[in-house]
C-alpha cells in the first residue's frame, strides 16, 4: 500500500483534448483579450469614481484642455503631412540613387504614424491618460510609452514624468531639477555644486606658535629680568647701550639658554634639544635674540672647536653678524672665525686653523660663513671638523631656503654626521626616535636655530631643514582671528613704518628722485632698483646732475668698494645710495629715514626686506614706491595679501619738476655720451 500520494502534473486537461498547435494558441489569446478587457473596465470605473476636488481640474476645465491637445493633434499631423511631402520632394529631386531604398522606406513609416494618429484622433473625446493606457496595455515597455508620449503633447508628457516619479523618487527629484520655467527639458543633470574650499591644515607647532609681540617699544623687558645672562655679559650689554631686550630677544634667549641648562652635550632632562624658529619685523633685534644665549652657552668650553656656525646669504651681513659676535666675545676668550670669501681661501685657512703636534688645533669657537665660502674649506680645508658642531644657525632662512645654495646643508650634514667613529669618542647619529640603545651613549647634539623677517609658513619647505621637533615664535599670528594666515603667507611690517607710492611715468622717475633730495630735503636716502644696470644708470645720472652725494651698491663693485660705500653711507657722508636687491637684506644702517623703491619690487619679500631698512629698532622711518600706472592694481593688492598697514598715495605736482627740467636734459644728453664709452671699453675689454 502506497503511504503517499503525489499529484502530478498532467497539463491542461482541456489542452490534454486539444492536439493541434493553433488551437492552443487561440485560447491564449482569448484569455488575453479577456484579462485587457477586465483591466480596461477596471481602470475606467477607477476614473468615473474620480470627483473633482481644489486641488485636480474642474470637468470643464479637463474638456477645455482636451480640445486643445485634440488642436494641438491636429496641428502636428498637419506639419507632419508637409513634412513628408517635402521630403518626398527632396528626395525625389535628389541625385543621390543609392538612398532611394532607405527614403522609400522612411516615407512608409511615417505615413504609417500618420495613420495611427489619425485612428486616435478619431475619437476625440477620449483623454490622453486612456490613450496612454490603451498604448501601454499594446506595449509592454515602459520606455517605448515615453516615446510614444513625446509625439503626442508637452502635458502628455509631464504626466508621464509624474507617474515615472512615483516609482523613482531619486529620478524624480532629479528631474525636477533639470526642468525650467518654460517646462523645457534640459538632459544630461549636470547641476552646478558649491565648490568645496580647500583648508589649509599646518602642523600644530606652526599654527600655534609661541607668540612675540609686534610693538617693540611697548614690550620691552629689562636685561635684568631674562634669567640665565651671566653677570659679563649684562655688563657687555649694558656698556652698549643696551637696558631692555626687544619682545623676540625677551622669548628667544631663554629658550635657547633652556637647551644648554645641563651642558653642551644634551638638551634638557637628557633629551635631545628641539630645533628653534623665529619669525619677526625687520629691526626688530633677531641678532642678539642668537648672539647672547651662545656666547652665554659657549663660556664654560674648555677646549676651543668649531661649536656654533652661522650661515648667511652675503658677504655684508656674514660681517655684520661677525661685528656683534666680535663685539659680545672679547674678554671672553671666545674666538670668532670669518670664512666669507672676503679674503683668500688660505688666509681664512691660517685663520680658522693651526697645525699641532697631533694633527689640527681650531682657532675659533664661532665660524660666521656665507654658503659657497663654507662648501669650498668642508672641501679643501684639510683639518676643518665640524664633528664638535652644537649649533646651526640659518639666518634670512626662507633665502637659504629657496636659493639654490641649500646644497651647502646636505654636505654639512654630511660631514657632520659622517667620520664620527674615526677615533672620536662621542658618537653622532641624526636626530630620530628615542631609544634606550641611542640614549645609552652620550652623543653632541645638533640644534638648529632659524631666523627670518619672512621666514615661509610652507612646511614641506622647512621639512627640507630637517628640523627635530621644531619649536617657532612668531610675531605673524598677532593677525585678529579672521585674518589668519591663508595659503598665502601674511608678514609683519615694522611698527614706525609709514608707506606711501607716487604714480609717475618712466621718463619722470629720475626727476622725483632728485626732487626727493634737492626740493624735500630727503637725506639719507636708501634707494633700490630691480637691476645692476639700472643702479648704475640712475647713478651716474645723479652724479651728472651734481648737487647730491651720490654712490652705488651692486655685485658689480668689488666687495671693497661695496663696503667703502656701505662706510660712507653709514658715516653720512653720502645722502643717496643707489643699490640693487643686494643691499635689500639686513643690512642694518643706522640713521636710514627714508627708503625709495625707485623700480617696484616683483615679490612681497623683496618689499618687506627693502622698506625694512628703514624703521628699524622700534624708530619710525618712510617708504616710497614708485608706480608706473600698469603696475599700481597688482602692487597695491600683493600689499593687501600680505596684509600690510595702509599705504598712501602721495602726490606730487608737474610744475615741481619745471625749474629741474633743463639741466635734467642736459644731463641726460651726457650720459648718452658715457654709457657709448663705458659699453666701447667693455667690448675692447
Ligand atoms: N635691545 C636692544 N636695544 C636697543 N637696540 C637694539 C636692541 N637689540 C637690537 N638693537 C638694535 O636694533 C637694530 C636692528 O637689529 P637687528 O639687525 O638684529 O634686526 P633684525 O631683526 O636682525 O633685522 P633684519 O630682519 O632686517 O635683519 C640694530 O641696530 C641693533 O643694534
Amino acid at each position: 500500500m502506497a503511504l503517499f500520494h503525489i499529484n502530478r502534473y498532467l497539463g491542461d486537461e482541456n489542452d490534454a483534448d486539444q492536439t493541434s498547435s493553433e488551437s492552443r494558441s487561440k485560447v491564449l489569446l482569448a484569455r488575453l483579450q479577456e484579462q485587457a478587457r477586465i483591466r480596461q473596465q477596471q481602470n475606467s470605473v477607477l476614473q468615473e469614481d474620480d470627483r473633482p476636488s481644489p486641488h485636480t481640474p474642474s470637468k470643464k476645465k479637463i474638456s477645455r484642455r482636451e480640445k486643445d491637445e485634440n488642436s494641438d493633434l491636429h496641428e502636428t499631423k498637419k506639419k507632419k503631412k508637409e513634412e513628408v511631402n517635402q521630403e518626398g520632394k527632396i528626395r525625389t529631386d535628389s541625385p543621390d540613387t543609392s538612398d532611394q531604398g532607405e527614403n522609400c522606406s522612411s516615407l512608409k513609416k511615417k505615413k504609417k504614424e500618420l495613420e495611427t494618429e489619425q485612428t486616435t484622433s478619431v475619437e476625440p473625446n477620449k483623454s490622453a491618460k486612456k490613450r496612454k493606457q490603451e498604448d501601454r496595455q499594446q506595449d509592454p515597455d515602459p520606455s517605448h510609452h515615453l516615446e510614444g508620449g513625446e509625439k503626442l503633447d508637452v502635458s502628455q508628457h509631464e504626466d508621464e514624468h509624474t507617474e515615472v516619479t512615483k516609482e523613482h523618487p531619486d529620478q524624480s527629484r532629479q528631474t525636477s531639477e533639470q526642468k525650467t520655467d518654460s517646462d523645457f527639458t534640459i538632459l544630461g543633470g549636470f547641476a552646478s555644486k558649491p565648490v568645496q574650499k580647500v583648508q589649509v591644515v599646518l602642523p600644530q607647532w606652526l599654527a600655534q606658535p609661541d607668540v612675540v609681540q609686534r610693538d617693540i617699544n611697548k614690550n620691552l623687558v629689562p636685561i635684568r629680568h631674562v634669567t640665565g645672562i651671566c653677570p659679563q655679559l649684562l655688563a657687555k650689554l649694558e656698556s652698549n647701550g643696551i637696558h631692555h631686550f626687544f619682545p623676540v630677544q625677551a622669548e628667544v634667549i631663554p629658550a635657547i639658554l633652556e637647551g644648554v641648562g645641563d651642558g653642551l652635550l644634551v638638551g634638557r632632562g637628557g633629551y635631545w634639544p628641539r630645533d628653534i624658529c623665529v619669525s619677526a619685523p625687520t629691526g626688530s633685534g633677531k641678532t642678539l635674540a642668537f648672539v647672547i644665549p651662545i656666547i652665554q652657552a659657549l663660556l664654560k668650553r674648555v677646549v676651543c672647536e668649531i661649536r656654533v656656525l652661522v650661515v648667511l646669504p652675503t658677504k655684508e651681513l656674514a660681517q655684520q653678524v661677525g661685528k656683534v659676535f666680535h663685539c659680545y666675545t672679547e674678554g671672553t676668550g671666545l674666538k670668532v672665525g670669518m670664512v666669507t670669501g672676503q679674503r683668500s681661501l688660505a688666509a681664512e685657512q691660517t685663520s680658522i686653523l693651526e697645525r699641532s703636534g697631533c694633527g689640527w688645533r681650531s682657532l675659533a669657537d664661532i665660524i660666521v660663513a656665507t654658503p659657497g665660502r663654507l662648501v669650498d674649506h668642508i672641501n679643501m680645508t684639510e683639518g676643518f671638523s665640524l664633528q664638535h658642531l652644537r649649533f646651526l644657525i640659518i639666518d634670512e632662512a626662507d633665502r637659504m631656503i629657496d636659493s639654490m645654495h641649500h646644497v651647502w646643508l646636505s654636505q654639512l650634514t654630511k660631514v657632520v654626521y659622517s667620520g664620527s667613529d674615526k677615533g672620536f669618542i662621542f658618537r653622532r647619529t641624526e636626530p630620530g626616535a628615542i631609544t634606550a640603545a641611542n640614549q645609552l651613549q652620550p652623543q653632541i647634539p645638533l640644534q638648529k636655530l632659524l631666523f627670518s623677517a619672512t621666514l615661509t609658513q610652507n612646511p614641506e619647505k622647512l621639512q627640507r631643514l630637517g628640523l627635530y621637533q621644531p619649536r617657532l615664535f612668531s610675531s605673524t599670528h598677532c593677525f585678529p582671528l579672521d585674518l589668519e594666515p591663508g595659503p598665502q603667507d601674511r608678514f609683519i611690517f615694522p611698527e614706525g613704518l609709514t608707506q606711501y607710492y607716487v604714480s609717475c611715468t618712466l621718463r619722470k622717475k629720475p626727476l622725483l628722485i632728485l626732487h626727493f633730495i634737492l626740493r624735500l630735503k630727503f637725506s639719507p636716502v636708501l634707494c633700490f632698483t630691480n637691476s645692476r644696470e639700472v643702479a648704475h644708470r640712475l647713478y651716474l645720472l645723479v652724479k651728472l646732475f651734481g648737487g647730491i652725494q651720490v654712490a652705488e651698491f651692486s655685485s658689480q663693485l668689488s666687495p671693497t668698494e661695496r663696503k667703502r660705500a656701505l662706510k660712507d653711507f653709514e658715516q653720512g657722508k653720502i645722502q643717496l645710495l643707489i643699490s640693487t636687491d643686494a643691499a635689500a637684506r639686513g643690512i642694518d644702517i643706522e640713521g636710514v629715514k627714508c627708503v625709495v623703491n625707485y623700480d617696484a619690487p616683483q615679490f612681497i619679500r623683496t618689499y618687506i626686506h627693502r622698506v625694512g631698512r628703514t624703521a628699524r629698532a622700534g624708530k619710525a622711518g618712510l617708504a616710497f614706491t614708485f608706480l608706473l600706472e600698469i603696475q599700481e592694481k597688482l602692487f597695491l593688492q600683493m600689499l593687501k595679501d600680505a596684509g600690510s598697514p595702509e599705504i598712501h598715495k602721495q602726490i606730487i605736482k608737474a610744475e615741481n619738476f619745471t625749474v629741474l627740467e633743463p639741466h635734467y636734459e642736459k644731463s641726460l644728453l651726457e650720459l648718452k655720451k658715457i654709457t657709448k664709452e663705458e659699453k666701447a671699453k667693455k667690448k675692447h675689454i
